[in-house]
């Protein structure tokens, strides 16, 4: 563990584990401070749309206090500031970036131009602070039809960007869509901002589902965003931790199964085969791909596996 939260290499680069981002709101003193205790890997503390406009500039030195004196330092922590365009912009970033989190979270992203003016604007201010100029990651919320149509190139907009999210309320109510349990009025959105986050090499971070009284309804769209390939889920309230944890921490039974995938591998390379059979399935290059995403997941979960994997 390092302090910026758990890691893991995979595919040659650190990847700091993002399966729950929990959002504490920057009006809540009593939520932030809890949130420092909860088992979220990444802990967002929120300057938008949980704030209202009369405690802005209350909720901004609150959270720069709360950074300076009590950050947790087994978490990735980011903060979501305004959008670009609003009035609060400048002052929260000025504030944020002397805070020095992992990350800033961008709320409303729609172009590749923005992410690059943003980033630019936090250099100067790092640089005029003494910080490491290039340090602090970026994650874009990608919430509205334009921001959708942009995810690729917002993506690899700049080397600061870690990760997009699929910011769902936003953007359904850019849409005129209804918002559903099922999802389906986002299913494209997801889709598209994972194809993004993949050909960028970043992180993919799915949805918040709001009912926080429905554990069955967040099980299900859970396990879809695990499916689909999503590294972790925005949570909103700490019920939701240790369900959305669980979905995307590989279970004893894919660990095993991870395990013999390898160990077939291994034979089948001693008798020259490129493509061997496991339980009567077909193991070839891309099953053991996935194999070792399993057990390098479960590593940086902190599982220890019962033996080392080539
Ligand atoms: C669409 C978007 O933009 S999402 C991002 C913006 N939204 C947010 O940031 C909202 C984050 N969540 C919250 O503020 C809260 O969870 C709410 C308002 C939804 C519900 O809060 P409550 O009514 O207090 O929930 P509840 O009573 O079930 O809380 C249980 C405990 O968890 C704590 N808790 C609840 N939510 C959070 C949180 N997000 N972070 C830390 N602690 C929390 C409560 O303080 C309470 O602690 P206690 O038992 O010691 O008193
Ligand atoms: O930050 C998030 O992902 C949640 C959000 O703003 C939204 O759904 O509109
Ligand atoms: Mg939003």
């Amino acid at each position: 563990m390092t302090g910026r939260g758990r890691v893991l290499v995979l595919a040659e680069r650190q990847i700091h584990l993002k399966r729950t981002g929990l959002y504490a709101s920057g009006c809540s003193p009593v939520n932030m401070i809890q949130a420092v205790f909860y088992n979220e890997d990444m802990l967002v503390y929120d300057l938008e749309d949980s704030v209202p406009a009369s405690e802005k500039d209350a909720a901004r030195l609150l959270i720069y206090q709360m950074m300076k004196y009590h950050r947790p330092r087994n978490k990735y922590v980011a903060i979501r500031i305004n959008a670009l365009y609003s009035e609060y912009f400048e002052e929260d970033l000025q504030a944020v970036v002397r805070a020095n989190p992992d990350a800033i979270r961008l709320p409303k992203i729609e172009y590749a131009k923005e992410v690059q003016s943003i980033s630019q604007r936090i250099a100067q201010i790092e640089d005029q602070v003494g910080l490491e100029v290039g340090k602090i990651d970026l994650i874009c919320n990608i919430e509205s039809y334009m921001g959708i149509i942009n995810a690729q190139e917002i993506a690899s907009a700049d080397p600061r960007v870690v990760a997009l999210t699929v910011s769902a309320e936003d953007l359904t109510a850019s849409m005129k869509a209804q918002r559903t349990k099922k999802g389906l009025e986002v299913f494209y959105a997801r889709n598209a901002v994972l194809l993004a986050c993949r050909a960028a090499g970043i992180d993919a971070i799915d949805v918040v589902f709001s009912d926080i009284n429905d554990e069955e309804g967040l099980r299900e769209d859970t396990a879809l965003a695990k499916n689909l390939g999503f590294d972790g889920k925005t949570v909103v309230h700490p019920r939701q931790i240790d369900v959305v944890n669980s979905f995307f921490t590989p279970s004893q039974k894919e660990i095993n199964y991870a395990l013999r995938v390898l160990d077939a591998v291994e034979q089948g390379k001693q008798l020259g085969k490129g493509a061997v059979t496991l339980d009567g399935s077909m193991i070839d290059k891309p099953i053991e791909m996935r194999a070792r995403t399993t057990l390098a997941q479960a590593e940086a979960a902190g599982i220890k596996l019962d033996r080392m994997v080539i």
